[in-house]
C-alpha cells in the first residue's frame, strides 16, 4: 500500500508522513527531494511552479510508486494539489490519500515559524489557489498535534481497510500468544481456531474479549471468512499440533490464491516440511517451515524464530517475524533465514535435541547434589544461583532455581510431580536423523533414552526393590565436589552443544543448505529455551571455528574441567546415581580426544567373520586388505 500525505506547503506533510511511516513500519519519501534544481530555485525566489514545471517531477514520482509498492509499500509526502496531479501519481491501485486540511491563518503561522525550507511563506497563496481538495481519502485537521494527526489517520485507515495483514490459525498456547504479540506491535491480525461443536466454539471471540485494548484483532470461527478477511498476498501462520498440518492444509489450500504464504510455526518434522513445500509450490503457494522457540512467554513477548523454505515466501513475512522476535544483545531480531526446504524445522529439531540434553544434565546435577550429597533443594537453588551469576547463566538454570523453591503448602511441589518424563518427538527425531547421517549423538540421544527409561515407572519401582543401592565407603568433600560438579556441568554443556551443531554441520553439507552456525547461535542467544551465556560465546566462536572443541577458549575450559569431570561421573555412578548425559558427554570427549582407538579390533573382527576387509596404518588410505584369520 502507498500512503500519500498531501496538502499545501506548511501543512505538516513531512512531519506527519515520517511519523506515519514509523507507525506503519514503511519507508518514507519526501516528494520535495525529487524537485529538479531549477524548480527549487524558482520556489526560493517566490516564483510559483506551473503545470509544465511540475510535469517531470510528477512523472518521476509516478514511476517510483510501483517500485515502492513492489517492495512492500511506502509513505510519500507530496503536495499533489490538483486532481490531475493525483491521477498522474495513481500508478498502482492501492493508494491511500491523506489530506492535511487547515485554514490559511494556521498554515501561514507555521510557515512564518519555519526557517530552513526553500518554500517562502508567500508561496502559500499560489498553492491555495491551485489546490483542488480531494473529495475522497482521509481528511485531517492540521491544528491537531502531529501525534494526534497520525493516530487519527491510523484509526481511519483501520476503519476504511477492514482487511487484516496477517492470519493465525490455532489459538492454543503458542498461536494465541503469537497473535497477541503481533497485534500489540500494531499488526492487524485475523485469528481462527477450529470449530468443534460443544467443545471448541468461539475460541477467537474469547481471545478478543480477553484483550479489549487490542482493537486490531479480528476473530473467526469459519475458515472461509478468515481467509477472505486477509490482505493479498495472504500470510497465514499455522500454530497447530504437527499431526494436524496435512488435514488443515487440505481445507486451507483451496481457499488460497497464487502468491499466498503459509507458515507452519509448529514443531513439524523437517522432511514433512520439505514435502509440503514442494506440494504448495506446485500450486503457486509459498510454504515456510518456521521453528519457533520460547514457550508461551517467549511467543507473547519475543521468541526465537527459525524460518526456512522458499526465499520469495520468506521475504514477504520477514518483517513480521523480525517485528515479534526477541532481540539479541546488539538489538538485532532473533530470527534469520535458515535455508531451503525444511531447514528451519530441521534446525528447530536440533534445538530441541540440545534442549532435552540440557534439561537432563540439570536433572543429573540436581540428583547428585540432593541424593548423593544430601543437600536440601533450597540450598541447591543457592548453589545454582551462584552458577547462574558466574559464567553458567542460562534460561533453563534460571527456571530450575525457581522450581527448586516452589512450594505447595509446606512441601516442595517438585516432590509431588510424577517422575515420568513425556516427549512430543522432536528430540527423538533428531537422534534418528543423527543415526541416518552417521553422526555421533551421545548426549542428545542419551537424553531421549533417559526420558524413555523414566516412563517405565512401574518396572523401575520393582527393580529398585530387587537391586537395592549400596553406597561405597568413600568420604566426599562437599565443597570440592561442588567445584568439580560445576566443571563437569560446564564441560557437558559445551560437549552437548558441539554434538548438536555437528549434526547440523553434516546435514548442511550433505543437502547443500549452507547453514550459518554463527547466525544460528546468535538467534538462539535470546527468546528460545536454550538461550544462555554459552550461546553468546558460540555466536562469536562459530564466526571463525568449525569445531567447538578445537576453539582455543573452549580447549582451555575443557582442559581445566577434565579431572573434576571424570571424578564426578565415576563417584556418581558408584553411588548409583544414573548419569546418562554427563557420562555420555565424558565418553564422547574421551573418544573424540583419543588418537589411537580400539576400533582396529572391530575392523579385525569384521574381517574375521565376514571378510569385510580393513585399511592398514602402514599403507595408503583407501587400500583395503583381507586376512585368512584361521
Ligand atoms: N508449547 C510450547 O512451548 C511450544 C510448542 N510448539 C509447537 O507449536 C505447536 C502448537 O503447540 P501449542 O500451542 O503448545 O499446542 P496447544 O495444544 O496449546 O494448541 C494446539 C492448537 O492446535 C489446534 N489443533 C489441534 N488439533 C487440531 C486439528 N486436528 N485441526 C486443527 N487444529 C487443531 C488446537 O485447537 P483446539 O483448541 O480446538 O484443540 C489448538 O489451537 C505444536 O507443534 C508444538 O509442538 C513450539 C514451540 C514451543
Ligand atoms: O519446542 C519447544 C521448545 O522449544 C517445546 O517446548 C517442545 O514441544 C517441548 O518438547 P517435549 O514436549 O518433547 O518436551
Amino acid at each position: 500500500m502507498i500512503y500519500i500525505v498531501m496538502g499545501v506547503t506548511g501543512s505538516g506533510k513531512t512531519t506527519v508522513g515520517q511519523r506515519l511511516a514509523e507507525r506503519l513500519r514503511l519507508p518514507f519519501y519526501d516528494a520535495d527531494d525529487y524537485h529538479p534544481r531549477p524548480s527549487i530555485d524558482k520556489m526560493r525566489q517566490g516564483i510559483p511552479l506551473n503545470d509544465a514545471d511540475r510535469a517531470p517531477w510528477l512523472a518521476q514520482l509516478a514511476s517510483l510508486i510501483p517500485v515502492w509498492e513492489a517492495n512492500g509499500g511506502a509513505v510519500l509526502a507530496c503536495s499533489a494539489l490538483k486532481e490531475e496531479y493525483r491521477k498522474t501519481l495513481q500508478t498502482v491501485p492501492d493508494i491511500s490519500w491523506i489530506y492535511l486540511d487547515g485554514s490559511r491563518d494556521t498554515i501561514l503561522q507555521r510557515l512564518q515559524a519555519r526557517h530552513a525550507h526553500f518554500m517562502p511563506p508567500a508561496m502559500l497563496e499560489s498553492q491555495l489557489q491551485s489546490l483542488e481538495k480531494p473529495a475522497y481519502g482521509i481528511h485531517v485537521d492540521v491544528s491537531l498535534s502531529p501525534e494526534q494527526i497520525v493516530q487519527e489517520v491510523i484509526s481511519k485507515l483501520d476503519h476504511m481497510n477492514p482487511q487484516s495483514e496477517f492470519g493465525v490459525i490455532g489459538l492454543g498456547v503458542m498461536g494465541k500468544s503469537l497473535a497477541l504479540n503481533l497485534a500489540s506491535r500494531g499488526v492487524r491480525v485475523a485469528m481462527y481456531n477450529r470449530h468443534v461443536p460443544g467443545k471448541e466454539e468461539g475460541i477467537a471471540t474469547q481471545v478478543i474479549a480477553e484483550n479489549p485494548s487490542l482493537t486490531n484483532i479480528k476473530g473467526f470461527d469459519k475458515l472461509e471468512e478468515f481467509v477472505q478477511s486477509l490482505e493479498k498476498p495472504r500470510k497465514v501462520l499455522l500454530m497447530i499440533y504437527a499431526g494436524a498440518i496435512d488435514a488443515q492444509l487440505d481445507v486451507l489450500i483451496p481457499l488460497l490464491e497464487s502468491g499466498d504464504v503459509v507458515i507452519d510455526g509448529g514443531n513439524s518434522y523437517y522432511k514433512d516440511t520439505a514435502r509440503r513445500t514442494a506440494l504448495l509450490s506446485g500450486k503457486g503457494l509459498h510454504f515456510v517451515g518456521a521453528g519457533i522457540s520460547g514457550g508461551e512467554e517467549g511467543a507473547r513477548k519475543g521468541p526465537s524464530i527459525m524460518p526456512g523454505g522458499p526465499r520469495e515466501g520468506y521475504e514477504q513475512i520477514a518483517k513480521y517475524l523480525e517485528l515479534i522476535a526477541a532481540r539479541d544483545s546488539k538489538g538485532k531480531p532473533c530470527t534469520t533465514y535458515i535455508g531451503p526446504d525444511g531447514a528451519g524445522h530441521f534446525v528447530k529439531m536440533v534445538h530441541n535435541g540440545i534442549e532435552y540434553a540440557e534439561m537432563q544434565a540439570l536433572a543429573e546435577v540436581y540428583s547428585l547434589l540432593r541424593f548423593m550429597l544430601g543437600i536440601a533443594p533450597a540450598e541447591i537453588a543457592g548453589i545454582f544461583k551462584d552458577w547462574q551469576k558466574n559464567s553458567l547463566g542460562s534460561y533453563l538454570l534460571e527456571i530450575t532455581i525457581d522450581i527448586l523453591q516452589k512450594k505447595e503448602g509446606d512441601e516442595l511441589l517438585l516432590d509431588k510431580i510424577l517422575d515420568q518424563a513425556e516427549q512430543k518427538g522432536t528430540g527423538g527425531w533428531s537422534a534418528a536423523v543423527a543415526l541416518e547421517y552417521g553422526v555421533p549423538y551421545d548426549t542428545l540421544s542419551a537424553a531421549v533414552m533417559a526420558r524413555a527409561l523414566s516412563a517405565m515407572k512401574t518396572e523401575r519401582v520393582k527393580a529398585a526393590a530387587l537391586y537395592q543401592k549400596q553406597s561405597p565407603s568413600v568420604t566426599i568433600n562437599e565443597k570440592s565436589f561442588v567445584t568439580s560438579l560445576k566443571q563437569a556441568y560446564q564441560a557437558t554443556r559445551i560437549i552437548n552443544h558441539e554434538i548438536g551443531f555437528s549434526l547440523m554441520r553434516e546435514v548442511s553439507v550433505q543437502l547443500n543448505w549452507e547453514l550459518n552456525f554463527s547466525e544460528i547461535a546468535r538467534i538462539w542467544t535470546n527468546g528460545c529455551i536454550i538461550r544462555s551465556q554459552l550461546m553468546e560465546e558460540l555466536a562469536e566462536i562459530y564466526k571463525h571455528e568449525q569445531r567447538l572443541l578445537m576453539a582455543p577458549p573452549i580447549v582451555d575450559k575443557i582442559r581445566n574441567a577434565r579431572q573434576g569431570f571424570a571424578s564426578v561421573v565415576a563417584l556418581g555412578l558408584q553411588y548409583g546415581i544414573p548419569l546418562p548425559v554427563l557420562s555420555s558427554a565424558l565418553n564422547y570427549f574421551i573418544g573424540y580426544s583419543t588418537a589411537d582407538s580400539a576400533a582396529n579390533l572391530l575392523q579385525a573382527q569384521r574381517d574375521y567373520f565376514g571378510a569385510h576387509t580393513y585399511q592398514r596404518k602402514d599403507k595408503t588410505t583407501g587400500e583395503y586388505f583381507h586376512t585368512q584369520w584361521k
